[in-house]
Formats: C-alpha cells, structure tokens, sequence
C-alpha cells in the first residue's frame, strides 16, 4: 500500500471520529490498550494457557466435566468434537463470558482469567473470533483496522489522535499479511465472506494478542479461501498461541501438517489428543465423531 493511500485511509477515519464526538459528546468508553491491574502475564515455563479441571453446570447438565487442556506459547492447536462437547463453553470460560463452577483457568504461569472481566482479558492479550464476521461494514479495510489499533478509542481521543509511523506501518504489514493490501480504501461491507473473515483477524492482530482463539474460522470460505487462511495461521505460529475450533477435517490436516497435536472434546471432556491421524484411528473418536 502507498503512503498517500494510508493518509487517505487516516483522513477517513478522522472524520467518522468527528462524526462520532457530535452524536456522543459523553466521552464514551474505551476498551483497548488499558493495563489490566498492573499484571503482565508470565511465560517464563513456555506455557501460554492452563484450564485446569473445569467445570461447567446448566441446569445440572454438565457442559464441561473436569476439562483440562494446556496450550504452549507459540503452538497451534486445533480442538475438533461433536456438536455439543462444550467447545464453545471451553471458549466462554478463557474469555470471561462464562464463569466455571470449579477449577481453574491461567495466562502464562501467573494470571488468573476467572479473576477477570472480559474486557480485561481481551486488554490482557486474548483475542477471540467468533464464526461470523463481524467488522465495520460501513468503514474500509483501513479504518477498521484503524480503529482495532491499541489506543485510546475514546471519540475526543480518536479525534485528536494521530496514526505515528509504526502504526501506519503495522496497518500495511497487516493488511498484506490478511491478503487485503490492495483493498486498503474497499468498503468493508463489500469484501466477500472469506475477506470479512480475514479482515476480523487482521483487527484482532492489530491488538497484538498472545493468545487467538478461532471458532470455525473457514465455514463458509472458498477452497481457495480456506487455504489461504490456512497459510495465515501458519505464518502466525510462533509468534502468537492460537486454538482453533474447527469440523474442517482437510483445512485441520493442513493446519497441524501431520505433526501438531489434536485434540478431541467429547461431553466436556477430551476424548483424545495426539497427532491428526492418530485420533482418526482412534475406535472411540470414530465412533462418537468421525464415523458419524
Ligand atoms: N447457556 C446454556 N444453557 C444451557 N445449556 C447450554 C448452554 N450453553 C451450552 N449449553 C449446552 O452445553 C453443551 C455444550 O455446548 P457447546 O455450545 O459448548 O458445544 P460445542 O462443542 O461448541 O457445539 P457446536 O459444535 O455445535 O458449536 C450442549 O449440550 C449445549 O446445549
């Protein structure tokens, strides 16, 4: 992308932030780029994530029983299971939105997430994609980004906030690592699924996270579109931990490249773990999951 094409894209933006201080003259709410109690979380043991003997109850019926899963810094783990092995619930509790009845969830060896409120563990450096996109339809692929950077969004803040040179490049480094270097000034709303897609994630790497966690990213995507993302996610392994939940057998074979571990969730327990083709000779997993 061109310089003259990013001071573009910060003009833009500028003016929806005006836009915004005329409809919210209440100073508004910021939700990125906070300190989060003074805590930095430690990786010091290589592990970025501990869920620690989970348990999650509805009405009785136990969505999670004594989960326990450990995610290294830098490793790309993908979860597969049956609708309703508590994948998604698995999710809610790293992220705040469910609270377990017992057990325990850390970042890094010091960090208690069930301590934290969800903005809190997103500013922490969690990032969470949910299956459906949901950018800023109305805005371009840069201002989304724009507004997803590390700042203080408050609409006085955006106003008079500048982007500095880091930024601007971190925004094309982004947009070229998402596929949409040449979309900088495209409406997002007119991007394909996949793009949207990828846009989301390109605003959830602009908040810089240790830790991603996808769900079903590639439902929807394209072959062409699916293996794209896929690149993506391997070029983001290493410098960021990333958990993806996916049913895509053939996108999770190109993700672990037949030597990352797997691993299975079944009634909210894992079922198995190992290497790709081993828990699909696995008798059990076949017969709750795969076979099916
Ligand atoms: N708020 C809730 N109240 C009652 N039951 C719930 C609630 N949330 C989830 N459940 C139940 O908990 C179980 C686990 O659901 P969850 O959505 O975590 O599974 P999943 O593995 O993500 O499934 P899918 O692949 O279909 O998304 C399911 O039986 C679901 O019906």
């Amino acid at each position: 992308m061109t310089p003259e094409l990013m001071e573009a894209g910060a003009e833009a933006l500028t003016r929806h932030a005006e836009a915004d201080v005329q409809k919210d003259s209440s100073g508004g709410s910021a939700s990125f780029g906070r300190p989060v109690h003074g805590l930095t979380p430690d990786f010091g043991t290589g592990v970025a994530l501990y869920v620690d003997d989970i348990t999650v109850s509805f009405d009785g019926f136990k969505a999670l029983n004594k989960l326990n899963l450990m995610i290294k810094v830098g490793e790309l783990r993908c979860i597969i299971g049956p609708n309703g092995a508590g994948k998604t619930t698995m999710m809610d509790c790293i992220t705040g939105k469910t609270r377990p009845d017992s057990g325990t969830v850390s970042f890094g060896q010091n960090v208690d997430l069930l301590r934290l409120r969800e903005n809190e563990i997103a500013e922490i450096g969690i990032g969470r994609k949910f299956q459906k996109p949901t950018v800023f339809e109305q805005l371009s692929v840069f201002e989304n980004l724009e507004l997803a950077l590390k700042a203080d969004r408050r609409p006085r803040a955006s106003l008079w906030h500048r982007l500095t040179g880091a930024q601007l490049d971190r925004i094309g480094e982004v947009m070229t690592l998402i596929h949409l270097g040449q979309q900088a000034q495209r409406q997002a709303g007119l991007l394909s699924h996949g793009q949207k897609q990828w846009l989301e994630i390109g605003m959830l790497l602009m908040q810089d996270p240790k830790l991603l966690l996808l769900d079903e990213p590639v439902a929807g995507m394209t072959d062409e579109e699916t293996e794209r993302t896929a690149e993506l996610f391997l070029s983001l392994e290493g410098q960021h931990s990333l958990v993806v939940v996916e049913h895509d057998m053939h996108f999770v074979d190109q993700l672990t490249e037949g030597k990352k571990t797997v691993t299975v969730l079944h009634e909210g327990s894992v079922l198995a773990e190992g290497l790709l083709s081993d828990v699909q000779a696995n008798e059990r997993v076949v017969e709750v999951y795969l076979g099916r």
